[in-house]
Parts: structure tokens; sequence; C-alpha cells
């Protein structure tokens, strides 16, 4: 058995500071150091240290600007740091903050919005279709492909995850995080989409279970998404999906669970946000469903 659970977070940065500077070898501050300092408008910018005072660090900002911030908010800088950043960030020098931020926007520059944090897949919403990523070609590249072999996706973990539970006969879960906005949904789809290619059944067989979860998908979000602030079709409810297996692997059943549904949106909605979906597709359907 496999099974999903959908999590909205609060916005916050998934790995909090202190652990990561816990993992961050200790270093030495001197002059000629390359380092990353705090910015109110780009979050972290890099720069020089150009003198050391104690506590009080002098930094050249590769902006032209000059600060003077405390040793202990100042973070080390990997000069050899490759520009085009690494699939998986355990291969970074620092795991700070700056240094992770750093590489995954090196890799979203370059159209790679997956990265791997250890066994972690990490995605950065591109806003924008990407369907070759996702297409029945890289499923079949996915297919019993080692993990780490191939880039970092979502079809990497669904395969991984199918695998062990084929292999080891122990159910599987994978749980799908982030805030409002960044992806959830969607990477879950593509989750389902990779079982239902390596589970599903001919379609000479009739409507199998894997096109009726998929199927189910628009009915949920009719009732349960609306739009928001953050997203114009955000799941306003948890989603615990799962999917059932036989013992040749080929899928046998599924069940979805939901909670957590925000009611309070039926009656109460602030501008521009939207109430659930399914009311406006009431209005705008044809006189004859709308009266049904
Ligand atoms: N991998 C992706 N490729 C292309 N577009 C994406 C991708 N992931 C997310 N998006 C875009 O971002 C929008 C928001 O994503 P999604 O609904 O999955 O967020 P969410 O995390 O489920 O949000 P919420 O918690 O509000 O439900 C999608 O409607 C889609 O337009």
């Amino acid at each position: 058995m496999l099974v999903f659970c959908t999590i909205p977070r609060p916005f916050k940065f998934e790995i909090g500071k202190q652990e990561l500077n816990c993992m961050a070898p200790p270093t030495t501050l001197a002059v000629g150091s390359l380092v990353w300092v705090e910015d109110s408008d780009i979050a972290w910018i890099d720069g020089e240290v150009v003198q050391v005072n104690g506590e009080d660090i002098k930094v050249l900002c590769t902006s032209g600007k000059m600060v003077v911030v405390k040793a202990s908010n100042v973070y080390p800088k990997d000069a050899e740091a490759p520009s085009c950043g690494v699939d998986d960030m355990t291969k970074l020098a620092y795991l700070h903050e700056p240094s992770v931020l750093q590489n995954l926007r090196s890799r979203y520059d370059m159209n790679e919005i997956y990265t791997y944090t250890g066994n972690i897949l990490i995605a950065v919403n591109p806003f924008r279709k990407l369907p070759h990523l996702y297409d029945s070609h890289m499923m079949a590249q996915y297919k019993g492909a080692a993990f780490g072999e191939l880039s970092p996706h979502p079809f990497a973990v669904a395969d991984a995850a199918y695998r062990l539970m084929i292999n080891d006969g122990i159910s599987q879960s994978i749980l799908v995080s982030g805030e409002s906005g960044a992806g959830k949904t969607v990477s879950t789809k593509l989750l389902m989409q990779y079982l239902a290619y390596m589970g599903g059944r001919a379609a000479s067989e009739g409507r199998t279970v894997e096109q009726q979860v998929l199927e189910s998908n628009p009915v949920l979000e009719a009732f349960g998404n609306a739009k928001t602030v953050r997203n114009n079709n955000s799941s306003r409810f948890g989603k615990f999906v799962e999917i059932q297996f036989d013992r040749r692997g080929r899928i046998s059943g599924a069940a979805v669970r939901t909670y957590l549904l925000e009611r309070s949106r039926v009656c109460q909605v602030s501008d521009p946000e939207r109430n659930y979906h399914c009311f406006y597709m009431l209005c705008a359907a044809p006189p004859e469903v709308s009266s049904f």
C-alpha cells in the first residue's frame, strides 16, 4: 500500500537556521574571506570580509554596499561551489540557509526545478508548464533506475517507494509538504500518475481504479479548492490518499480521505479571494444542469 499525505504549512524556510548552523563546519573569519550576510531586499547577499574588529565584521558586498555585521550573523561562502549548483544539497560544502537558497536559485535559473537533499526532494514552483518533464518517455526512464542515478524528480521518489513496497513487502508513505501555492497538489498528481503507470492495468480491462482516482481530482477540487491570494486553485483541506496494490504490484483499490476543510469560506470570503469552485461552476452551467 502507498499513501500520500498533503500538509499545508505556514510560510517558513523548511530547514531551520539553527539546525543548519550546526551542520556547518566551524570557520574562522579573516580579511579576504567570502561570506553571506542578510539583506533586507534580497534575503542574502555575498561579499568579502574587509575588516575584522572583534565581533564586528566589515563586509564589502557584491552590490558595492559596505556593511558592518556581527560575526554570528555572517555565513561562510564556498568559493568553489559550481555556478550551476549541485543536484543533491548534501554535496554542498556548507549546508546553511544562504548556501541552500543560492543552490536552488542557480538550478532554477537553468530550469532545474527539482533538487535532492539526501532522499528528500525539493520542488521549486516554476509557475509555467514544463510538459517535457512529465511525459511517458520520462516515466519510462525512471522505471527501475536507482535513486539518485537520474536528475531529481517526483517520478524517482514514486519509483523508489514502489520498488521498496514490492521488494520488502512493506507499505510506504510519501509526505508532501510546503506553503500554500508551493506545488503540493501538482506534485501529488505527478506521484499518482507515475504509480498509475507502474501499477496500471491495460485499457482493455475497462475503467481502471487508477483512472477513477485521477478522475476524482477535479470533483474533489470543485468542492474543496478555491482562489486565494496565494493560489488560484488552493486546496482548503488536507488529503490522505491510499493506493492499494495486489501481490503482483498492480493497483487493486484506492481511498481518498479528506480532513480539516475550511468550512468558514462557504459563508465568509474576503476580496479578492473566492468561494469554492463548485458554486461558480453551478452558476456558469446551462440552466438545465444548474436547476438539477
Ligand atoms: N511542477 C509544476 N509545474 C508547473 N506548474 C506548477 C508546478 N507546481 C505548481 N505549479 C503551479 O502552481 C500552482 C499552485 O500549485 P498547487 O496548487 O500544487 O499548490 P499547493 O501547494 O497545493 O497549494 P495549496 O496549499 O494552496 O493548495 C498550480 O496551479 C500550477 O499552476
